[in-house]
């Protein structure tokens, strides 16, 4: 391996120009989210506890001697069958909300890649291509994920340690997410607790896999406006009961003590969250609870086969009986044990 050394830049050990590093960046389900004050800097703080499940995007990202980040996108397995599943029309001219992902600094990819490039001197660029899977305004953390493995991918191809400060420095900078999903990478955990601004992280070890069914309403919401109509509570409830009841894999005291502070106010942004919930409820009996900012919903279910099970019930019944399930993806799928491994070719 030899770095890009210059006259001026430090000398880095790393992979040669042309090394491509690839990974998957997990989607994530707040099985705990409460808000404990809001801060003077208008961020809240919170307690949440979050897991990384089996749904992800895809990272490649390849070391250049061109400066500068370039960023190409595109859906899996295709735009058109992605647009087909949330039953909206495909065509770019009339660009969809829930289909147009941002390039250049607007993408949280390229941003963390430019605040890396400058804070640690590195010579040359990025070429990415972002093949998304996650979908966006969801609450499933897609768009931070994809920025910290795109933190984690350049460390690996410069030779940067992957617990360097900085990395988190810049991951916290980027969103209050990226630590996360970053922190997820440092050492093999399944669950983290994060307070403060979400940048304070302790890990949560999971008694055993929790197995889930997702359904995302093909609504994306506006993280910012979800906490700006949200109310802190006289009384916050802790999140230390829900992490002692996954570390003890008791199933129903988890589903008795989730919580998500912003589901109230983005129930009211986006009611087809309330027809999800109740219609999961009415279904199999089970508690429903969105995520993150929403829009997205999970339940908690025993086995991949009730997942399978509820996720081809609710994709008939959503469907023919309200407004919420034309156009809801729904699927079965598991926490995953990170981190995801770095490929390098
Ligand atoms: C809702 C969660 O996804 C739960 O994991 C996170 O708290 C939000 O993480 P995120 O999407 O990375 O949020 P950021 O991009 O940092 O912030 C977007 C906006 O959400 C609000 N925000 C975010 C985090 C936080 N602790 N308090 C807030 O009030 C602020 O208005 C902020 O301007
Ligand atoms: N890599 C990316 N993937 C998807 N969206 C991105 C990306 N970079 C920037 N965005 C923009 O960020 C918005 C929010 O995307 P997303 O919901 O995936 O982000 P997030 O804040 O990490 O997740 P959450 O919904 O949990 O807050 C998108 O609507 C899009 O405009």
């Amino acid at each position: 391996m030899n770095g890009l050394a210059s006259k001026n830049a430090p000398e880095i050990g790393g992979y040669p120009v042309g090394t491509v590093a690839h990974t998957r960046a997990p989607a994530k389900l707040n099985l705990f989210l409460e808000l404990k004050a809001r801060r003077d800097d208008g961020f809240h703080e919170i307690d949440t506890v979050m897991v990384p499940i089996d749904w992800c995007d895809e990272l490649r990202i390849r070391r250049s001697t061109e400066p500068g980040i370039r960023l190409t996108i595109d859906w899996l397995p295709s735009r058109k069958v992605v647009a087909q599943r949330l039953g909206i029309d495909d065509d770019p001219k009339r660009s969809n909300d829930l289909l147009s992902i941002p390039v250049g600094e607007s993408n949280l990819v390229s941003r963390a890649l430019s605040r890396f490039i400058a804070e640690f001197n590195i010579v040359g660029g990025f070429d990415c291509e972002l093949r998304k899977s996650v979908p966006a305004g969801a609450g499933m953390g897609g768009a931070s994920s994809d920025a910290a493995s795109a933190i984690a991918c350049a460390a690996k191809l410069c030779g940067i340690d992957s617990r360097h400060p900085k990395l988190m420095d810049i991951a916290a900078s980027i969103g209050s997410d990226v630590p996360f999903f970053l922190g997820l990478g440092i050492n093999p955990m399944s669950a983290i607790r994060a307070t403060g601004r979400g940048e304070c992280l302790s890990p949560v070890n999971l008694a055993e896999p929790l197995h889930v069914v997702v359904i995302y309403p093909s609504v994306s919401l506006s993280t910012g406006k979800v906490y700006a109509a949200s109310q802190v509570p006289d009384e916050p409830i802790d999140g230390s009961e829900i992490v002692r009841s996954l570390e003890r894999g008791d199933l129903r005291a988890i589903t008795r003590r989730m919580i998500n502070r912003l589901s109230e106010p983005a129930r009211i942004l986006a009611p087809q969250i309330d027809e999800i919930i109740e219609s999961v409820w009415r279904t199999s009996g089970i508690t429903c609870q969105l995520t993150g900012s929403g829009s997205a919903c999970f339940a908690i279910v025993r086995s991949p086969v009730q997942a399978r099970r509820l996720a081809n019930l609710l994709q008939a019944t959503l469907g023919r009986t309200s407004s919420a399930g034309s156009g809801a993806v729904i699927v079965g799928t598991r926490t995953t044990q990170v981190p995801t491994t770095i490929s390098i070719q």
